[in-house]
């Protein structure tokens, strides 16, 4: 079998897909897209792609390290994210070819569905915690919030004040048994995020994420010391480096490896195995689309350690089209009491919905954090 072709295609609300296709009629799915730069990501899909034009696509682990090695130049979120697509893409083509899916092929699965949250928004306590509720009533049992707006490095207790107010808001109006992620976003610099670690213990978070920017991972030594509850970190981690040293020096409690920024299935299965020798909970991060999301399953399926998943059911990033639109069976997410089942389907599990697919490329979108500034008109962290 030798690949013959393929297709990128710029999907709202912010996805890049790819299609690759092979000269015996089967064809995969990929998702290469890091948010905000869904175009840059695609440049260097076409660079590596230029190598893999008539191989074999079932030679997964040598083409991985062609495309991670054999540029010299290695890591990084771009450069990862393209890899993770064609990674994604490359395994659904295998699956189909042995009519298996993924999670078949790596060793078979170990669980049969895995616990999911939600994202939450809301600008306002009382908004933020109405949310909750929807989607608690909706059936999920987590949800994960952002804490606040950027701190900056030493800020005022009344916005500690008001990230309290937030969180309490939304534990008395989902109760004791909903699970809480609370993201810092990479907003808060470490004395801040010391305090805050240490007065949100009382809502029993399920979790703190990226408390600190990863490139101040460091830090994370002195907030783990301080506090009770578990801290994540990782969706912006891309490689095995890059979480070698959160595991060997026991900064977290849970990895966010995302199956599309952090060089795929091959690669991701990995991180998860590092992870589980430190005795570190997987939980990949996904506010992106179907076949990310299918790829975050076979994961899961394979990784003892895996506890919960993000998904981004529902959630529409303000610009319309929604996790479920690009399926032609949109019941082969199978929710269920806050649990999603691994799809058994040959590769990913999923059928792509090319029609609708190619349509909303044709508007395609040019999706961009926003810019935000402090008081002060220095540059904030989004
Ligand atoms: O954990 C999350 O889902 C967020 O931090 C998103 O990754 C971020 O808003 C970029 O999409
Ligand atoms: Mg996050």
């Amino acid at each position: 079998m030798r690949i013959t072709g393929y297709q990128t295609y710029l999907v709202p609300p912010r996805w890049l897909f790819l299609k690759i296709v092979t000269d015996e009629g089967i064809s995969g799915w990929g998702e290469p897209v890091i948010e905000g730069r869904a175009r840059t990501v695609k440049a260097a899909v076409d660079e590596l792609m230029g190598y893999l034009l008539g191989k074999d696509p079932l030679k997964i682990e040598d083409h991985w390290n062609v495309m991670y090695r054999g540029g010299f130049y290695r890591g990084g979120p771009i450069l990862m994210s393209a890899i993770a697509g064609i990674d994604q893409a490359l395994w659904d083509i295998k699956g189909k070819f042995y009519n298996a899916p993924i999670h078949e092929l790596m060793g078979g699965a170990c669980r049969e569905s895995i616990r999911v949250y939600s994202w939450i928004g809301g600008d306002r306590p009382a908004d933020v915690a109405r949310a909750a509720k929807k989607v608690v009533e909706r059936g999920f049992t987590a949800v994960k919030m952002n804490a606040t707006e950027e701190l900056h490095y030493i800020d005022s207790y009344a916005k500690v004040e008001q990230v309290i107010e937030r969180v309490a808001g939304v534990r008395e109006e989902v109760g004791n048994e909903i699970g809480i992620g609370i993201d810092f976003h990479g907003r808060v610099h470490k004395p801040m995020a010391k305090l805050l670690a240490k007065e949100l213990e009382p809502f029993h978070p399920m979790f703190i994420e990226e408390p600190v920017l990863p490139e101040n991972n460091e830090a994370l030594r002195e907030i783990t010391a301080i506090t009770s509850i578990p801290i994540a970190t990782g969706e912006r981690m891309f490689s095995r480096w890059d979480f070698k040293t959160v595991l060997a020096n026991g900064y977290c409690d849970i990895i966010q490896p995302d199956l599309s920024h952090a060089g795929g299935i091959t690669e991701c299965k990995k991180i998860a195995a590092m992870a589980e020798a430190y005795d570190v909970a997987l939980a990949p991060h996904c506010p992106l689309g179907p076949i990310a999301l299918s790829a975050c399953l076979q994961v899961d399926a394979t990784s003892h350690n895996a506890f919960i998943q993000e998904q981004s059911l529902g959630i529409h990033y303000n610009q319309g089209s929604d996790l479920l639109d690009y399926l032609v069976d949109q019941s082969v997410f199978d929710y269920k009491n806050g649990y999603v089942k691994i799809p058994t389907g040959a590769g990913l599990g999923i059928e792509i919905n090319e029609e609708q697919v190619r349509k909303m490329a044709e508007t395609g979108h040019d999706w961009k954090n926003p810019v935000w500034r402090h008081d002060d008109g220095s540059v904030a962290e989004w």
